[in-house]
């Protein structure tokens, strides 16, 4: 019983990850962190679900999840309450390495940074899985989606093991059950639902790395 509970809990639920991309965005166009790292968990499950492969992905992700997950449950937790409250206070109290990598490396502007880029790729990703028909392949999608956003950043020894692990990706209609959604149509639609909204999180959070001159952080 508690093994089935425990392997409910590890299962991906798109619909899931799209109600917490929902909640990330307050009236005034705030993006709450607690919810940006909780729509990162549940797409660290379906990654872990694809295999050991993504094991360095994963870990990298989980990784950065927590240093953002331990500055909001930190001292100085409330200063971290949405991403524009956690750039203020992060700039004003020089917790922010601008030009090279010094005494914060684990501050939440750089880390957010990281994730924020691998937002475009997963934009990208699923706008071509929208897309896609029966035939395409998803290891092309995800390689084309990573070579636009995330690959620029990151040096050739991660961009050939990413491009190694894209080769294993299962193929469509696999892909599709893993999300536990229901039928190819039914999967399509909710992507056409979530898309938007990860879209918004990511031009809100462009915009404001931007105005601040974040996004090259070291
Ligand atoms: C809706 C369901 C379908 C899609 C589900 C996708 C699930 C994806 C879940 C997580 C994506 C991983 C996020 C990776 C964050 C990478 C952050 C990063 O760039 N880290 C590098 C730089 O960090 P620092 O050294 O500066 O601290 C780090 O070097 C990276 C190491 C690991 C390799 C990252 C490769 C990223 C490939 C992203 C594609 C994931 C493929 C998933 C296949 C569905």
């Amino acid at each position: 019983m508690a093994d089935s509970v425990a392997s409910e809990d590890q299962k991906f639920c798109l619909r899931e990850v799209l109600d917490t991309f929902k909640l990330c965005l307050s009236e005034n166009k705030e993006v709450y962190l607690q919810h940006y790292v909780a729509g990162w968990r549940g797409l660290v499950k379906f990654l872990n679900s694809l295999g050991s492969v993504f094991g360095f992905i994963s870990k990298d992700a989980v990784n950065k999840i927590q240093i953002l997950v331990n500055h909001l449950n930190g001292e100085n937790g409330s200063q971290y309450v949405t991403i524009q409250l956690m750039v203020k206070y992060e700039l004003e109290n020089e917790l922010v390495d601008l030009t090279k990598r010094g005494s914060h490396p684990e501050s939440g502007c750089r880390t957010l940074l990281r994730l924020h880029r691998a937002l475009r790729w997963l934009e990208l990703f699923l706008e071509r899985l929208r897309t896609s028909t029966e035939d395409s392949k998803t290891s092309v999608m995800c390689s084309e989606a990573y070579n636009e956003s995330l690959a620029p950043h990151h040096p050739w020894v991660v961009r050939k093991a990413a491009g190694m692990a894209f080769c294993v990706l299962p193929g469509r209609p696999a892909f599709f059950e893993v999300m536990n959604v229901g039928p190819p149509e039914q999967v399509v639609a909710m992507l056409g639902e979530a898309l938007p909204l990860i879209s918004e999180v990511y031009q809100i959070t462009e915009e404001l790395y931007t105005q601040h001159n974040l996004l090259d952080l070291p």
